[in-house]
């Protein structure tokens, strides 16, 4: 199969678990709860999107012919080191493309292989980390997995269900909007009242980092 990547590119994870590790991102194109155009964001199950997925333009995207050629895009972004090697796959969506031969690829070259998915499709199994994060308004398949990351606040989410699924940690995370400020507040005040919580923030932003 190939594979439509926006763009991919070499930072720090700036959220949720492994914040501040070093990774090569891989952004797939589209996702299945927004079109990704500004037109359509009202009536959208995500309605809060930070990301730009359309098309196949960012720095380092493109169409990727087959999985070896993809993660050898990977490898070059990481650079000649083999210790640690971290790949963490986002989107959009990844969970619409990613593939057994990709999973292999990924592996083969030495990669952890990390996922940000929506959880509306199951998660492959090959795949070393598993973040979650819910969207009001969609059915969330993957109730298991290493992190649930949940954007706040999110009208309609009912935390009391979530936090039954079967996740090693449980994180939330202030959405970034024109209400930013309040909403880091009530993502404080949300970690201060629910022990077993802990606050993600957006660090790559704080940063100035991709
Ligand atoms: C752009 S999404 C891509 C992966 C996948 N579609 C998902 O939603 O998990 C990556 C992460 O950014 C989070 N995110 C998106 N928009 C955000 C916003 N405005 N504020 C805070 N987090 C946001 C998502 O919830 C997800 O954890
Ligand atoms: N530095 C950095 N960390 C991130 N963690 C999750 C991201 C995402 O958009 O999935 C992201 C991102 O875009 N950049
Ligand atoms: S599910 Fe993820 S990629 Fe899709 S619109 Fe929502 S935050 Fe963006
Ligand atoms: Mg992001």
């Amino acid at each position: 199969m190939s594979y439509a990547v926006k763009e991919l590119f070499l930072t720090l994870q700036g959220e949720g678990f492994h914040a501040g590790r070093r990774a090569v991102f891989v952004r797939f194109a589209g996702c299945n709860l927004w079109t990704g155009r500004e037109q359509d964001r009202a009536t959208a199950v995500c309605k809060f999107c930070d990301t730009d997925f359309v098309g196949i333009d960012g720095d380092g995207g493109g169409r990727f012919a087959d999985a070896t050629a993809l993660a050898s895009a990977v490898s070059f972004a990481w650079g000649p080191s083999t210790a640690a090697r971290f790949v963490v796959l986002t989107g959009g969506e990844p969970m619409l493309q990613i593939d057994d031969a990709l999973v292999d690829a990924l592996h083969a070259a030495g990669f952890e292989i990390a996922i940000e998915t929506n959880g509306t499709i199951a998660v492959h199994p090959g795949i070393d980390w598993v973040c979650v994060s819910p969207k009001a308004g969609s059915v969330v398949v993957q109730r298991a997995g290493d992190e649930l990351k949940l954007v706040w606040p999110q009208a309609g989410s009912d935390v009391g269900e979530i936090e039954r699924w079967d996740f090693r940690h449980f994180l939330i995370q202030p959405m970034d909007d024109l209400a930013a400020d309040e909403n880091r507040a009530a993502a404080v005040a949300f970690a201060m009242t629910r022990p077993g919580w802990r606050l993600s923030l957006q660090t790559h932003k704080l940063l100035g980092l991709r």
